[in-house]
């Protein structure tokens, strides 16, 4: 995506981010810039492109405001790998925990999935055709042997030295009324037996030797497992069902794992985003009179330096260098500031945003607007049972009330509160259907229905606190 000959502009990108996230529209703004940028990068001269460092971005916003919301919209719309840490699970190097490093092997995994989906994707077609014969393989085993065993009601062992012309030709000919038959989906529903291949064996390495790190013994454990001979296990499935099992490992079979690592690391360190949350946690520093965990904290950020500011880490699929990465650090920074974090980490996360708290209107928005607005979602579910659920606009300006009266009286979690009033508005109902609410009923929630679903629980805190 970021290697194509164009891509979004900062505007259009900041117009794919509306589609789900309602307002904050400054940080929507600077991660527009910083994402065209890494475009822009890529298409200057190669001595440049070494020079330019990221705009890492610090997010400043209390908890379910979109802040990890927009880091992550970011990645999709650029198909970027993406990962999301919190940086208070980091312990510092030494320390029993999550070490740093992590988060770029976590990035990596991704960028590999990724690559790996892509590329299968790409193969799909030709890995249906062999899927398509290896089914047929097991209805009618072809005269020159091989194949899988048929089941019960089709035709044995076919000895092809033994068979004449004729009946070879009339094995091709049956061969081809049963593709046609496959293809159309009318065997969907028989049974045939396949060989699957079963998970990767366990080396069971323990441990592994002094001095080995988690990516060396990740690397070591793979190594010896792609030594050993594919495991492979008889199961009885439908039709239906060994097509998908079988297409995903004909179209792996297809595609070369070593090219997939090298362009899974190349995106990730030219494309990649690691989201760090919670990063206030770890900001305070042991100079202001601190001990114990603010010693603790800093070694923390210390840990995370080197990451940030471009270094190499080794991962099972190769060593990936971090210095193109994006970083996005976010944090409500309540009571430590993001000048308690230490300096040099604060120099590199020299773009602030601070995402603003949401209103009232902002929450009546978030339920009506984005494409995946909790409503919509909603009705999509009781669509499938064929029930039509609909809002109208002063039940959901009442939702946002209440949802907004309950973060000030209860806890602030910002719109994540909506799922907590919704899904209690709606539970009757979705355990109604479809036994007592019936397919093609019309469900319209009003304003009266909110009311009289919700109103004893908000006038009473101590029910709140726990249902809403
Ligand atoms: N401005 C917004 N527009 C639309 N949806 C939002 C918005 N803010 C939050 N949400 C929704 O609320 C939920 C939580 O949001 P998100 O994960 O982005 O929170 P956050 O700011 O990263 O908080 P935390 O720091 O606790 O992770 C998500 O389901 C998200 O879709």
């Amino acid at each position: 995506m970021l290697d194509s000959k164009t891509f979004l502009t900062p505007a259009q990108i900041v117009a794919e981010l509306d589609k789900y996230i309602i307002g904050q529209h400054d940080a929507k703004r600077h991660v527009a810039i910083a994402l065209r940028n890494r475009w822009r990068r890529l298409h200057a001269p190669l001595d440049m492109q070494r020079e330019i460092v990221p705009n890492n971005i610090l997010m400043i916003g209390s908890t379910g405001v979109g802040k990890t919301e927009i880091a992550r919209r970011l990645a999709a719309i650029a198909d970027a790998p993406f990962t999301k840490v919190e940086a208070s699970k980091f312990t510092e190097v030494g320390y029993v925990g999550r070490d740093v490093e992590s988060m770029v092997r976590d990035l990596v995994e991704q960028s590999v999935n990724q690559v790996k989906q892509r590329r299968k994707e790409e193969v799909k077609n030709q890995a249906a055709q062999a899927v398509e014969d290896l089914i047929l393989d097991a209805l009618i085993p072809p005269v020159s042997g091989g194949g899988l065993k048929p089941t019960a009601g089709f035709s044995t062992t076919i000895d092809s030295s033994a068979m004449p012309d004729s009946d070879y030709e009339l094995n091709e000919r049956t061969r081809d009324k049963f593709r046609e038959k496959i293809r159309s989906g009318e065997l969907d529903d028989r049974k045939i037996e396949i060989k699957v291949q079963q998970g990767a064996p366990s080396m069971g390495i323990v441990g592994g030797a002094p001095g080995m790190d988690e990516a060396s013994m990740a690397g070591l454990q793979d190594m010896l497992g792609s030594m050993l001979p594919k495991k492979t296990r008889k199961r009885k499935v439908t039709i239906a069902e060994a097509r998908k099992i079988l297409l995903d490992e004909e179209a792996a079979k297809l595609i070369d794992m070593d090219e997939v690592k090298d362009e899974a690391i190349r995106n990730a360190e030219n494309a990649g985003i690691i989201f760090i949350d919670e990063i206030d946690k770890v900001a305070s520093r042991s100079g202001k009179g601190g001990s114990g965990p603010d010693v603790s904290r800093e070694g923390v950020q210390r840990d995370l330096l080197p990451i940030v500011e471009g270094s190499a880490v080794s991962t099972k699929y190769g060593i990936i260098n971090t210095d193109h990465i994006l970083f996005i650090a976010a944090g409500a920074f309540h009571v430590a500031k993001p000048s308690d974090l230490i300096p040099e980490l604060q120099g590199r996360f020299p773009i602030r945003v601070e995402l603003q708290s949401l209103t009232k209107d902002d929450f009546f928005r978030i339920l009506k607007d984005p494409k995946n607005a909790l409503t919509k979602q909603y009705e999509a579910l009781l669509q499938a049972e064929d029930v039509a659920l609909s809002f109208d606009d002063a039940a959901l300006e009442r939702l946002a009330e209440i949802a907004f009266e309950v973060n000030s009286e209860v806890e602030n979690i910002g719109a994540r509160r909506l799922h907590t009033v919704m899904s209690r508005l709606l539970n009757d109902i979705l355990f109604d259907v479809p036994d007592l609410i019936g397919p093609n009923a019309r469900i319209l929630i009003t304003r009266e229905l909110v009311d009289e679903r919700l109103k004893s629980m908000i006038r009473n805190p101590d029910l709140s606190q726990y249902i809403l």
